[in-house]
């Protein structure tokens, strides 16, 4: 079924130049973003590689599993995409009216709830999933027996959407938890989606913006793919994206100052007059949409960073810190590496700054740069 499966798969990518897939390279190189082929590094103008393809030869770390599960998140990433870009009359048409949502979560627009079906549809049909968990459900969800676990925001940055700005789709992938198999449901379904971040396999983002583009990792660097219309496909853009040592940008609500701990203020007194360790005045953009403003941070370096516990761990703070530290930079929640924090309750929110090494290093040497006090905020 899987062989069934992957021949589908790589006769719909016959426009590309599947010599990647076809005869995978012998040779590896050391990039400093871990072990790529040789023949992805040097492709030339004319070779377009698919997201699909490049996996396919990403070395050992890739089996056909997490291909299978791969392509059917990618699918579900366009799918989303094409929704965000049609008329809102096409878009309500696509709504199941039958979702409901505990009190005590934020309440969904309805793109986030197209999105969340378009995820769950996905993973579901891949057969490659035991259990998920999405921002936008109460609880994990045991879909039953498949290596994976998937966890997932389907539509970050949501409240952006009725102007057109951009969002994103995050999502971390687990192994199943062998040591839970015995116990009763729900609790399987939970134990497996709230594993701590240094476990990841693989994790990604989705922007929907003037491009879409899909960042990922499978543990040996960050590679980033770009949704080119004309053939429906990801092709490999950006090659081994390394994040600035040190960046010149920093990304926050800072409307939010006087109610930042001295400590962050201090911090950013300095950045913005040019007396930090660099000595530079640092630029302020925000779009409040974390994955917009974090694939910024990534590419040009600097923070993007939000000191109130608002962001997720589990679906959030974890894969994008992991993307983070797979492109050489660092994730933190202003005292502690994300990855290593043991989840304790499903939408666990967290302080969470993310972004160059130098950067964080410097921020989190102020100490006090957690907003412990969450007043609330309107918009
Ligand atoms: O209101 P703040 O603190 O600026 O938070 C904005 C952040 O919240 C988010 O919108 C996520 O919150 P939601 O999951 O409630 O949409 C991020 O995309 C954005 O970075």
């Amino acid at each position: 079924l899987v062989v069934e499966k992957l021949k589908k798969l790589h006769s719909n990518l016959q426009h590309f130049s599947l010599k990647e897939v076809s005869s995978p390279p012998t040779t590896f190189v050391k990039s400093r973003g871990g072990v790529m082929p040789k023949s992805v590094t040097r492709n030339s103008k004319e070779d377009v590689v698919s997201m699909t393809g490049f996996l396919g030869t990403e070395g050992s770390n890739v089996d056909v599993d997490l291909l299978v599960l791969m392509t059917h998140i990618q699918s579900a990433c366009k799918h989303i995409a094409a929704v965000l870009a049609s008329p809102t009359e096409l878009q309500a048409s696509l709504l199941d009216s039958s979702f409901s949502y505990a009190a005590e979560r934020d309440a969904p627009k309805p793109l986030d709830i197209i999105a969340n079906n378009i995820m769950k549809a996905a993973l579901r049909s891949s057969g490659k999933v035991a259990a998920i968990a999405s921002e936008e459900e109460d609880a994990a969800i045991w879909f039953g027996e498949g290596p994976f676990v998937v966890v997932f925001d389907p539509l970050d940055g949501s409240r952006n959407i009725d102007a057109s700005i951009p969002t994103g789709t995050i999502f971390g992938i687990y192994r199943k938890v062998p040591e839970a198999d015995q116990l009763p449901l729900p609790e399987k379904a939970t134990v497996n989606v709230m594993q701590r971040g240094e476990r990841l396999v693989a994790a990604g983002y989705a922007l929907y913006s003037s491009a879409t583009v899909m960042c990922i990792s499978v543990g040996s660097g960050l590679y980033g793919f770009t949704l080119d219309h004309s053939i429906g496909e990801f092709v490999y853009s950006h090659h081994d994206i390394r994040i600035p040592e040190r960046g010149q940008i920093y990304s926050v609500n800072d409307a939010r100052y006087f109610d930042w701990p001295s400590g962050l203020q201090r911090y950013i007194d300095n950045i913005r007059q040019g007396k930090s360790q660099t000595r530079k005045k640092y630029s302020a953009r925000y779009i409040c949409s974390l994955v917009a403003d974090l694939h910024r941070t990534i590419l040009y370096g600097g923070l993007a960073m939000n000191p109130r516990s608002h962001l997720r761990l589990v679906y959030e703070a974890n894969p994008l810190s992991y993307l983070v530290e797979q492109g050489g930079g660092k994730g933190t929640d202003g005292k502690r590496r994300i990855l290593e924090i043991n989840p304790i309750k499903l939408h666990q929110r967290l302080p969470l700054f993310l972004g160059s090494m130098a950067d964080i290093a410097e921020l989190v040497s102020y100490g006090d740069v957690q907003q412990l006090e969450n007043p609330g905020y309107e918009v």
